[in-house]
């Protein structure tokens, strides 16, 4: 297992209520695992994966680094001492993955995670969206994703002017931050961009935490003409009994998504608490691909709606974000349109965005060996 860190800057910072995004850091995470694992070609698969952590939503760079080098060694040591490779590794790595506490650590144990999902999907010669379907008892995945466009804050016209150019690239969803101004001015934004988008584009608002009951319920109130697809986290993360009393008040004018309170409460007290009409999933956040589609069909069985986001990630790990979206049935759109946010990153995109829509790579694991040039 190798752990190589990466920086990127973004293009613009992305305004949020939460501060603003204007670099993101991580690891690329490379394992070979499954050298002659008797599937007979005698060819290892390589597998590749990203840790990007976010404060906030996930464990501290430092923190995630230091994961890592602890698996690292621990791998290495199993593996070392007895100078085998191959399946010995494997199993080394998956004992190494269980050491990894997802709600501790969810960046690093989503690095190591995808890692050997790639590695095993590609052994298995399946795109990794089909290995996931598989293991979760899914029905084969789709072939595309629908994603919405992401805007940060900025004043009403500009707003407005991003989203009529993102209706204009193809994008039917449009997902604006808010909650930054006071809210007179974000009501403004909106309205600028029901305008300027028409009654055909769905539109989200993300406060990311921003208000207190008392805006939130104002909030509602003069939202509800504008047929908002739905309000992302209104409330802070904690107040999970206002959310459900706000959803209660917002009925079905304004839907209530909850992204910030999953990392609070869990997903299951969440559900619980009646709280949500969609939940935001991002699988960094949670511990892994694996762990981001066990929560999106708990969601499901629950009757609330996923949809799955990025943390502004490297190439990496929002391919793999697709491949968890593609493998949840009739999903929503996603925000997993934010390799456009970045300056540069890893690798060419092997599933860049056309026309509000990513086609799910068809090759082996991630994208076949579209990161086989990463540096490992
Ligand atoms: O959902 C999207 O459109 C993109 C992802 C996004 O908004 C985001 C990115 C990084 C950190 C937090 C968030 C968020 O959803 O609040
Ligand atoms: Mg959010």
């Amino acid at each position: 297992m190798r752990v190589r860190p990466f920086a990127l800057d973004l293009r613009a910072p992305l305004g949020t209520a939460n501060g603003e995004i204007d670099r993101r850091e991580g690891f690329v995470v490379a394992v070979d695992p499954t050298a002659d694992d008797g599937d007979g070609d005698g060819v290892p698969a390589p597998g590749v994966g990203e840790a990007t952590p976010l404060p906030g939503w996930t464990e501290s760079l430092s923190a995630c680094e230091s994961a890592l080098q602890t698996v690292r060694s621990r791998i290495d040591e199993e593996t070392g001492a007895t100078g085998a490779a191959g399946a010995t590794e494997a199993t080394a790595a998956l004992d190494a993955l269980g050491t990894l506490d997802p709600t501790e650590v969810p960046a690093a144990r989503h690095g190591l995670a995808l890692a050997l999902g790639d590695a095993v999907a590609r052994d298995a010669e399946r795109p990794l969206a089909t290995w996931l379907a598989a293991e979760h008892d899914l029905p084969p995945p789709a072939d595309s994703v629908p994603v919405n466009a992401t805007i940060g804050d900025s004043p009403p016209a500009a707003t407005a002017s991003e989203a009529e150019r993102a209706a204009a690239a193809g994008f039917d969803c449009v997902k604006v931050k808010v909650g930054v101004r006071d809210l007179d001015e974000d009501v403004d934004r909106l309205r600028a961009v029901r305008r300027a988008v028409g009654p055909a584009v769905a539109i989200r608002a993300d406060a990311n935490g921003a208000w207190d009951r008392r805006t939130a319920e104002s909030a509602v109130d003069r939202l509800a003409t504008l047929d908002l697809a739905y309000l992302e986290q209104p409330l802070p993360a904690a107040d999970l009994a206002g959310a459900a009393a706000l959803r209660e008040r917002a009925g079905d004018e304004v839907p209530i998504a909850l992204d910030e309170s999953l990392g609070e409460h869990g997903l299951e007290s969440v559900l619980a608490a009646d709280a949500a009409d969609a939940v935001v999933l991002k699988p960094m956040a949670l511990g892994g691909p694996d762990r981001a589609l066990a929560a999106a069909v708990r969601a499901r069985e629950a009757g609330v709606d996923p949809v799955v986001t990025t943390t502004i990630d490297a190439v990496v790990a929002r391919t793999a974000a697709v491949h968890v979206a593609a493998a949840i049935p009739d999903i929503a759109p996603c925000g997993l349109a934010t390799g456009s946010l970045l300056a540069g990153d890893l690798v060419a995109d092997p599933c860049p965005v056309d026309a509000g829509s990513i086609a799910v790579p068809t090759a082996d694991g991630l994208a076949g060996e579209a990161f086989d040039s990463l540096p490992r």
